[in-house]
């Protein structure tokens, strides 16, 4: 997986990821006013609100980006139609040659995440036929359980190609409170981030790196800095930028010296653009798509300057 994404990383020359998080108050209100008039004010028409403006976005950014990351939580607390939003989305994004990141941060026991492999980033089984349900390229995981809670997604990052991002640092301003607790003189983040560059060995690509990468977020620098030469050859998934505050500056020692090992998401700052002041002025509501390809080309030239 990991060379299919530096493959269209070093194409695109952008390493950056668009999160689609979508919530209501981002839905244009044309979107939102078609969907409650075909659907009442439910559920459904959130969801299928979530769906249009998705493509929308997709349209928008598609030949920009090497890949989107569908927050799975926007769409599962709208129950079914919301879950059938997020495979819809998943599968526009996929016909328009997007890599997937799904954002569903699962952990648990090894019986329990071979269902959550399956389902997810393998096949699932009924009677002698199998199915492909959610179909993301990667997804990202907590390693809170240790390895065997991670072992069934790695053999399925081989039999089917497919990746994973495993949280090591948060963005989050509480990251610290159980990542940086001494274990024994260095900080646990730390030893997750050894153990994630230990775990990864075996899935290792043409270009070096590893189909496991790690979460780090962008609002610690200094903390990437020091996991940079911990796992070299890790990549990172980086959110945090722009709605959280991280701005490029801070990014440079995420990469590596061959501008490659790390991925930067942005999920607010993009597909709400529309709503920025920034973009407020050039952008009507219905151009929200237009907003968003501008946000991802001003987010590319930002990040080129410290790549
Ligand atoms: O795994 C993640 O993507 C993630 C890890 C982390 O440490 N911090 C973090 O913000 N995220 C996710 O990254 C996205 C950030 O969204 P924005 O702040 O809107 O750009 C959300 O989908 C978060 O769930």
């Amino acid at each position: 997986m990991i060379d299919r994404l530096i493959e269209k990383i070093e194409a695109l020359q952008n390493p950056t990821v668009v999160g689609l998080d979508p919530r209501l108050n981002y839905v244009p209100r044309a979107i939102r006013e078609k969907n409650y008039e075909l659907y009442g004010k439910t559920p459904k028409a959130a969801a299928k609100a979530f769906l249009e403006f998705n493509k929308g976005i997709i349209d928008g950014i598609y030949d920009l980006v090497p890949a989107v990351k569908p927050q799975i939580a926007m769409y599962e607390q709208y129950g079914s139609e919301g879950i059938q939003a997020y495979i819809d989305t998943i599968g526009y994004a996929k016909e328009k040659g997007l890599l997937i990141i799904g954002d569903i941060k699962r952990s648990d026991i090894a019986s329990t995440a071979e269902a959550y492999a399956d389902g997810h980033i393998g096949r699932v089984k009924v009677e002698e036929e199998s199915y492909s349900i959610y179909g993301e390229d990667t997804i990202t995981l907590n390693p809170y359980l240790g390895y065997d809670s991670i072992e069934p997604y790695v053999g399925h990052c081989k039999t089917y190609d497919k990746g994973l991002f495993i949280l090591v640092k948060t963005s989050n301003s509480n990251s610290g409170e159980i990542q940086d607790l001494d274990v024994g003189g260095e900080k646990l983040y730390e030893r997750v981030g050894k153990l994630v560059h230990q775990w990864g060995q075996s899935l290792v690509g043409k270009r070096g790196y590893s189909s496991i990468g790690a979460v780090v977020g962008a609002t610690h620098p200094h903390q990437a800095e020091g996991l940079r030469s911990i796992m070299p050859k890790t990549y990172f998934l980086v959110p945090g930028y722009g709605a959280q505050g991280a701005k490029a500056e801070d990014l440079k020692g995420y990469f590596n010296r061959d501008g490659l090992g790390a991925i930067i998401n942005s999920s607010r700052g993009i597909i709400a653009a529309y709503q920025r002041e920034a973009y407020q002025s050039k952008y009507k509501e219905e151009e929200f798509a237009l907003a968003a390809r501008a946000a991802v080309l001003d987010m590319k030239k930002d990040l080129q300057k410290i790549l």
